[in-house]
């Protein structure tokens, strides 16, 4: 039995998952996304360039991966600071912090945001995808990335003290590359040390939280203690999803506030609306899932802030939960979703 067992790591020590409260299980506060950066239409060129303004505010939700400003959410403190005192006050506990390395983890300013607002902040060990692995993170082996990983959990990550509490989000692509390979069962070794949470950045395809899965069971991971994350935009198929959801992961709908047009990243894809979300989740819960079910809004660029018109980091709390409620989703199901479950999954064994 660990020194963790039966506690939560946050970025300021172990507590009492008690203590949790309500809990956003996959959210960023400080990260870049540049790696993301997609080129606009040609006659939009122009705009790539330009701050976030009032003017081009509706331009940047329809292309937040083209606007060169809007990928900088670590710009961003203490608006992000002002957003966490308002979850506060909204009735919100904790937030998972899924930054992980490639995508600028800055544990130091989350250590800060947590101490300045009462809000617990868990932070996340590894790596994201492999468009943001080193060439030396390529290179190692897996008992190497094991101990990177184990070594952010038990005595701090990006040379500090400050601890993770969580593994991931793990970033993988589809296909998944040799490199994520390696981290994913880096990432179950690790879990079957420690008996940490683990979280999942799957790659875009129906297919691709299956194969993950598929990996992380065969080097000996935890389901039960396993979230695949982004359901949203993965698994469409009312089929589909009941396959997946049997075999045992949290599944997590975790964009909410998204509303895209276009799905750069998958343009064959409609991305959900929060409707939709809402009915897949009351969906699952009429199938038995809710011991199951996450929710969060992986705020990533700066337009989802409050600060630039965007919904912020209380949205769910303060206008999807009541929406959920008068969809038939019960009071019951939406707290498993966030105090119970997440409780249960960042306990350590
Ligand atoms: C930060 C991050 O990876 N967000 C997920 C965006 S995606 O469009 O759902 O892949």
């Amino acid at each position: 039995m660990s020194a963790l067992s039966g506690k939560v790591q946050t970025v300021l020590g172990p507590i009492d998952p008690i203590l949790l409260g309500r809990t956003l299980t996959h959210e960023h506060l400080t990260m870049t996304f540049d790696l993301c950066y997609h080129p606009p239409p040609p006659d939009q060129e122009a705009l790539i360039h330009q701050p976030i303004e009032m003017k081009n505010r509706f331009w940047v939700q329809l292309n937040p991966y083209s606007c060169k400003d809007n990928l900088h959410l670590n710009q961003e403190t203490e608006a992000v600071k002002e957003e966490l005192l308002h979850f506060k006050k909204a009735g919100g506990g904790t937030i998972v912090e899924n930054t992980t390395t490639g995508i600028d983890r800055d544990v130091k300013t989350l250590k800060k945001l947590s101490q300045e607002t009462g809000v617990n902040i868990i932070s996340g060990a590894g790596f994201y995808v492999d468009a943001s692995h080193s060439k030396e993170t390529r290179s190692m082996s897996v008992e190497k990335l094991t101990g990177i990983i184990t070594d952010e959990i038990l005595h701090g990550a990006d040379g500090t003290d400050i601890k993770c509490g969580v593994i991931g989000e793990i970033g993988t692509s589809w296909p998944i590359t040799d490199s994520e390979k390696k981290v994913l069962q880096a990432t179950a070794y690790a879990q079957t040390q420690l008996g940490c949470p683990v979280i999942i950045h799957p790659g875009r395809h129906e297919l691709a939280p299956f194969e993950v899965v598929r990996i992380l069971q065969e080097a000996g991971g935890d389901l039960s203690k396993t979230v695949m994350s982004h359901m949203d935009r993965t698994i469409f198929e009312k089929e589909k999803l009941l396959e997946f959801a049997k075999l045992g992961s949290y599944v997590e709908y975790d964009l909410f506030g998204t509303e895209m047009l276009n799905y750069y990243f998958r343009p064959d894809v409609d991305m959900p609306c929060d409707n939709e979300r809402i009915q897949s989740v009351r969906f699952l819960v009429d199938e038995g899932y809710e011991d199951q079910l996450l929710i969060a809004h992986d705020v990533h660029t700066k337009n989802r802030l409050t600060k630039y018109g965007g919904h912020g980091y209380s949205y769910i709390l303060e206008y999807i939960v009541p929406k959920m409620l008068t969809r038939g989703i019960s009071q019951s199901a939406v707290d498993k979703m966030l105090i119970k479950n997440p409780k249960k999954w960042l306990t350590f064994k």
